[in-house]
């Protein structure tokens, strides 16, 4: 079964090969996955935020979630961070059982894992530089090495004249680029982003998208929640899941017209 995307992307689901832009990889046996979510369900009181998720994602790959306001985006990559705990079902995050994982060993998850978090969650009385260095010194680099690429992070989104600012005395847009800014400095191995662009103006998140791509192409794996059709046409996708009231949306019912024609739950390419 083939189907058409758009003009430069066809997708053939019973094909090992699949050809996007161009671009022809033999992705199924490349790869291995880096994500994985069995039957997971996320409850808060009696009702579901997720239910019944079963998907994986494979190392390097970049990820769209998307769905509408309330479908649980920002719940699934909670889950991966373990923000929240998860109410039924196993997740796997590079290699590792988040419902095994010990106290002790959650700050090693993290330090894997860079978040830009919808609403920020910069720590308020310290400075930009801090909050971003933050997460080298956790992983326990030296002064000079921090220094370094916390303004060399500081450089590429444009926030160096704010190093020493504190949160609070930032624009929405300002924050969200320290939160971009933070969620790369340590170099991770999966990025989860959470409408990364969502505060910025035009021109700013088409250089902060361009710099999260940089990372895609040094083989970071990128998950992205996102209604933004523009954002996620910016840069296309290896996968793309759609969420509707916290299930993954069945073949045929993807919610948003905008989003059509997409096959099933899971495809690769662009959205038209
Ligand atoms: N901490 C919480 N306590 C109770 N309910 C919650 C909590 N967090 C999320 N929910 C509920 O879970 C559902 C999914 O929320 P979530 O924030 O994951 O959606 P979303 O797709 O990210 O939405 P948006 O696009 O508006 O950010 C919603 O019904 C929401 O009200």
């Amino acid at each position: 079964m083939a189907a058409l995307l758009d003009n430069t992307c066809h997708i053939s689901v019973n094909s090992t090969y699949v050809n996007v832009e161009g671009r022809t990889e033999k992705f199924m046996e490349r790869k291995r996955s880096i994500i994985q979510l069995f039957d997971v369900s996320k409850q808060y009181g009696a009702g579901y935020a997720l239910k019944n998720i079963t998907l994986s994602v494979k190392v390097g790959d970049l990820v769209f979630i998307t769905g509408a306001s309330g479908a649980g985006k920002s719940t699934l990559l909670n889950l991966l961070y373990l923000a929240t705990p998860v109410t039924r079902g196993q997740i796997i995050v590079g290699g590792m059982n988040l419902a095994r994982l010990s106290p002790e060993k959650i700050p090693y998850l993290r330090r894997r894992i860079g978040v830009i978090f919808q609403d920020f969650k910069l720590i308020s009385h310290r400075s930009v530089f801090d909050n971003i260095s933050l997460v080298l010194e956790a992983a326990g680099q030296p002064p000079a090495v921090i220094k370094k690429k916390v303004e060399e992070v500081l450089e590429r989104t444009g926030m160096t004249e704010y190093m020493n600012a504190l949160p609070p005395s930032l624009s929405g847009g300002q924050q969200q680029k320290v939160a971009v800014a933070r969620a790369v400095v340590g170099d991770p191995d999966i990025i989860l982003a959470d409408e990364p662009t969502g505060s910025l103006d035009a021109c700013s998140a088409e250089v902060i998208t361009r710099y999260l791509m940089e990372y895609k192409e040094k083989g970071t794996t990128i998950l992205i929640a996102s209604h933004n059709t523009a954002l996620i046409n910016s840069t296309g996708f290896d996968v793309l899941y759609t969420l509707e009231a916290g299930q993954l949306a069945q073949p045929g019912e993807n919610i948003c017209a905008a989003m059509n024609p997409i096959m099933g739950n899971e495809t690769r390419g662009r959205v038209s």
